[in-house]
């Protein structure tokens, strides 16, 4: 869907990075993200697409809003694993500071979601499978992300999963360091960051539960109409599995197991991959484009 562009501070048409001597063409406006205008954009030389992520240095007014981009510039040109959204490079000008990310023609899991709501278990041991494999690679590099949510997973045209917006990660410097702050709200925010108790990797545990409860029930597990009554539900870890939901026995244990209020208690993501839920059923191999808009005939899915 065509974002409407309302380019009161105008990007050239064409934007060119002195340091690599590239020039890249604007493209389709792909809508914002937080300080960002994004764009597809086209590397002249190569023909090579990719996303722009262009951040206005006038509307960064605050020093702490440039660490915080300079933080997360730092944290994701450091990572390279395939179910990490490619980082190409980074560059500025007088105007604009320009992040050059890898291009995911399906956008993200939330079109996905707002689509097909609750998806079959085979589909999401499809999706989950590729979000741990890449927080595996993120927590073995002592990152975590702290804001895991389906509008951070993006999509390619082979429906391979892509975590992306490193603007809330942070770096574990010491074993058994715990972070006492967080500048942002995460979508999926754990108890421990809202009872500011210091957190850590287990955060990540707890969005990805978030995640599996969303996509197996069809909405996400602490939404209600209100910021603060969904905090206090997150607080009190208050959320239920309807009995209506046709979820298996498995299923319902890896959510129980994520979404424990007692960070200790949540299991290590490779401990995710070896769960029955992701052991014990058919995972296939890719999915057809036509489960962005309806569920698959399981006799379709080929066999692994
Ligand atoms: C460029 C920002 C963001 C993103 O991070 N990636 C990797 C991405 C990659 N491909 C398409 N869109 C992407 N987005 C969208 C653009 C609007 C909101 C989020």
């Amino acid at each position: 869907m065509a974002s409407r562009d309302d380019d009161k501070q105008s990007i050239p048409e064409l934007i060119y990075d002195v340091g690599t001597n590239v020039t890249y063409r604007k493209g389709r406006f792909f809508g914002k993200g937080g300080f960002a205008k994004c764009y597809e954009i086209t590397d002249t030389k190569t023909g090579n697409v990719y996303a722009g992520k262009i951040v206005s240095k006038r509307l960064m007014t605050k020093h702490n809003q440039k660490d915080k981009l300079t933080q997360e510039i730092a944290i994701h040109r450091s990572l390279n694993h395939k179910n990490v959204v490619g980082f190409h490079g980074f560059f500025e000008d007088s105007q604009n500071v320009y992040i050059v990310l890898e291009l995911c023609r399906r956008r993200s899991m939330m079109e996905l979601h707002k689509r097909r709501k609750a998806l079959t278990e085979t589909e999401v041991r499809y999706y989950v499978r590729q979000i741990l494999l890449g927080v595996v690679y993120l927590h073995q590099h002592r990152i975590i992300h702290r804001d895991l949510k389906l509008g951070n997973l993006f999509l390619n045209d082979n429906l391979e999963v892509k975590i992306g917006d490193f603007g809330l990660a942070a770096k574990i410097e010491f074993d058994g360091e715990r972070k006492r702050t967080l500048c942002g709200t995460p979508n999926y925010i754990a108890p421990e960051i809202l009872n500011k108790q210091g957190h850590s990797f287990e955060v990540d545990i707890w969005s990805i539960g978030c995640i599996l409860y969303t996509l197996l029930i069809g909405r996400p597990p602490f939404e209600t109409n209100s910021l603060k009554e969904t905090y206090s539900r997150i607080k009190k870890c208050e959320y239920k599995i309807p009995t209506s939901s046709q979820i298996s026995n498995s299923a319902i244990k890896i959510i129980r197991a994520t979404l424990q209020p007692d960070p200790k208690c949540r299991p290590k993501v490779e401990d995710l991959l070896n769960s029955e839920f992701l052991t014990s059923g058919y995972i296939p191999s890719q999915l057809p484009v036509s489960c962005l808009t309806v569920a698959p005939r399981a006799d379709k899915l080929e066999k692994a």
